[in-house]
């Protein structure tokens, strides 16, 4: 069982001395495998976990102080009050990265406190001295998150932890140093499209722009949602009245609550649209945290690529998740406020539980998992990272955090271990899957060559086919007739298939390439002396689009067959267990069996002999 705030506030020095002699006994904790400039980046992993744990607050330490019982006056007396100066943390970065961190949890045995360590790991750990903008490097910067928004993908930063833990102070910093870097990391990727696919577009002052940004900003509270950027709503009252907010899938699967979606052309703008909005948000006192955010805030910010129009918006997710809360810090909620606490936890539940089995399909592609994404709102607003029918690519990034006191290590421990699992680790090579030419996850570089070839070829031939049709309609308007279109020649093709796949690479590779980049190496590969000048931009850009648009069918197609498959013997496993294997549903009961016959003869006879 553990302790009670009051209980270790009260034992605190001897706790204290436990700490300094487990302190003693370690070596120095490891740091950063790279400076911050240099912050490595792991390309191989969809989930990144980082540990945070913030320093203490003076007003908190205060607070401990003031919360020792008459009763433990006499023993507190002979310790000195705890000052940010000499305090003593509950949880201890032993490596930054990989993340380890130890928690302290404090424990009473008869012959008096002890301490037992816990130990977690993640790919990061951030310790109390590190800023926000050292983490934005290492996280946000390290992993391209912004990068592969603008490239056509997901990029998702979620922040968990107890309530009063940081996950505010860390996601307004976030935000706001990617509304700072988004508009000139734009800018470079819109110059580089333009320039690979030789694309003379150009705004008026000559800086060039392909992406138009649009951003909505939700708040989940409970069951409920509500628009953060709903004009005429006093966050203050709490009567004042608010549009909820439905979500929903709808037909085509896409899952676009309607909120106001607001254009943004420049950091400021951004800037000065998050903080509106986060003023917005309903906060309420806990006993942990006096402006503790009830609900679970998500911004999404999409980015258009008006050089692609058909390709898919890239997206950036922050969600600042609401604070778990343990009981006995809701207990002193209103009926509404625990029942929203309940919703809360309920939700974290599921989110981990998608979190984690998307960690592990990213790494084993060919393998079935189930992500019970629908089960809930929160998880269902994030379907563009958990679907696995989606052809955009994803990543994540879940940001735990801690607080730094020992009377918290029992909420520490809760959240440590369930961000941990969200860690999975590469799966050992399995060896080379077998060769299925219905799904591009399994081709080898051969294979992935004769395929391109087929798709590029297919092109020029429909290519020639237009062009041919055009020369005859020109010739039939002067009365002359042209040869016959000639399909068995191979006309030349406009890209270069093993320029775009170079060996070793296979399907594998292009798979996790999103549009923006398929289309950009398709204009690297592309062959000069087999188009005409005129139109080499169309060409390529359509061959790109259309042979990209045929592979992803394929890779789509392969990962619905390799689900369906495994959810009908799934299903077929679970009609067994029910109604026992294939000869038992046939053994019916008499009244089945009498049922049967008498519908069955009823149908097969004339109406006149019924
Ligand atoms: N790394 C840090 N350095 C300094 N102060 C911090 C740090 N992290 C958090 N704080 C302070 O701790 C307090 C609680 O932080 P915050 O509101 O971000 O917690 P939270 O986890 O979002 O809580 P809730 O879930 O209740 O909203 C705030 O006053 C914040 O300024």
């Amino acid at each position: 069982m553990s302790l009670s705030s009051q209980n270790i506030t009260a034992n605190q020095h001897l706790y204290r001395a436990l700490l300094t002699q487990w302190e003693s006994t370690q070596p120095p904790a490891r740091g950063f495998e790279s400076s911050v400039d240099t912050a490595s980046r792991r390309e191989d992993k969809d989930v990144i976990v980082a540990f945070r744990t913030r320093p203490p607050l003076e007003r908190e330490l205060i607070r401990f102080e003031s919360e020792k019982t008459p009763a433990s006056d006499a023993e507190s007396d002979v310790s000195e009050p705890v000052t940010v100066e000499n305090f003593k943390a509950g949880i201890s970065v032993i490596s930054a990265e990989p993340g380890v961190m130890v928690a302290h949890v404090p424990g009473m045995k008869w012959n008096g406190p002890t301490l037992t360590q816990k130990t977690f790991e993640a790919d990061l750990a951030f310790g109390p001295q590190i800023s926000n903008d050292e983490i934005y490097q290492r996280t946000v910067q390290a992993h391209d998150m912004i990068n592969l928004a603008l490239e056509g993908g997901v990029s998702c930063i979620m922040a968990y932890g107890q309530t009063g833990a940081g996950k505010t102070y860390t996601m307004e910093s976030l935000e706001h140093l990617i509304a700072r870097d988004l508009f000139p990391a734009a800018e470079k990727t819109s110059a580089r499209l333009l320039d690979s696919t030789q694309d003379a577009r150009k705004n008026e002052d000559g800086a060039t722009n392909i992406f138009e940004f649009s951003v909505t900003f939700l708040e989940l509270l409970g069951k409920t949602a509500y628009d953060l950027l709903e004009q005429g709503y006093n966050p203050d009252d709490e009567t004042s009245p608010r549009k909820p907010v439905d979500i929903h899938e709808d037909k085509a699967g896409f899952v676009r609550p309607r909120l106001v979606e607001t254009n943004v052309t420049s950091s400021e703008e951004l800037n000065s649209l998050i903080t509106n909005a986060l003023a917005h948000r309903r906060v309420s006192a806990t006993a942990r945290n006096a402006q503790s955010s009830r609900s679970h805030a998500v911004l999404t910010i999409r980015a258009h690529n008006t050089l692609l129009p058909h390709a898919d918006d890239g997206e950036l997710i922050l969600v600042d998740l609401a604070g778990s809360e343990r009981y006995d810090d809701s207990k002193a909620h209103s009926k509404l406020l625990m029942d929203q606490s309940r919703e809360n936890n309920k939700s974290l539940a599921n989110l981990k539980e998608c979190v984690r089995t998307r960690a592990k399909s990213g790494l084993e592609a060919t393998t079935f998992v189930h992500i019970p994404f629908r089960t809930n709102k929160l998880t269902l607003l994030l379907k563009s990272i958990f679907d696995l029918e989606s052809t955009r690519l994803s990543k994540t990034i879940v940001i735990a955090h801690m607080s730094p006191h020992l009377q918290d290590t029992p909420h520490s421990v809760n959240t440590l271990s369930y961000a941990s699992p969200f860690r999975v680790d590469v799966p050992k090579s399995r060896g080379t899957p077998v060769m299925n030419k219905d799904d591009p996850r399994t081709w080898d570089h051969v294979y992935t060559i004769e395929f391109l070839t087929k798709e590029f070829e297919k092109r020029s031939l429909a290519r020639a086919k237009a062009g041919h049709q055009a020369q005859a309609k020109q010739a039939a308007l002067k009365g002359k007739k042209i040869r016959p279109f000639d399909d068995t020649i191979k006309y030349p093709m406009a890209i270069d298939p093993v320029k775009l796949c170079p060996p070793p690479k296979t399907g594998k590779h292009l798979a996790r390439m999103y549009t923006a980049e398929w289309i950009e190496a398709c204009f690297k590969a592309q062959i000069p002396e087999n188009l005409e000048r005129t139109s080499a931009h169309d060409v390529v850009k359509t061959a790109a689009m259309e042979s990209y648009g045929a592979f992803n069918y394929l890779l789509l197609t392969a990962r619905t067959k390799t689900r369906n498959s495994v959810m009908k013997t799934r299903k077929k496993a679970a009609a067994d267990e029910i109604y026992g294997t294939s000869a038992r549903p046939r053994a019916m009961s008499l009244v089945n069996c009498i049922l049967y016959s008498f519908t069955s003869r009823c149908i097969s006879l004339p109406c006149s002999q019924r």
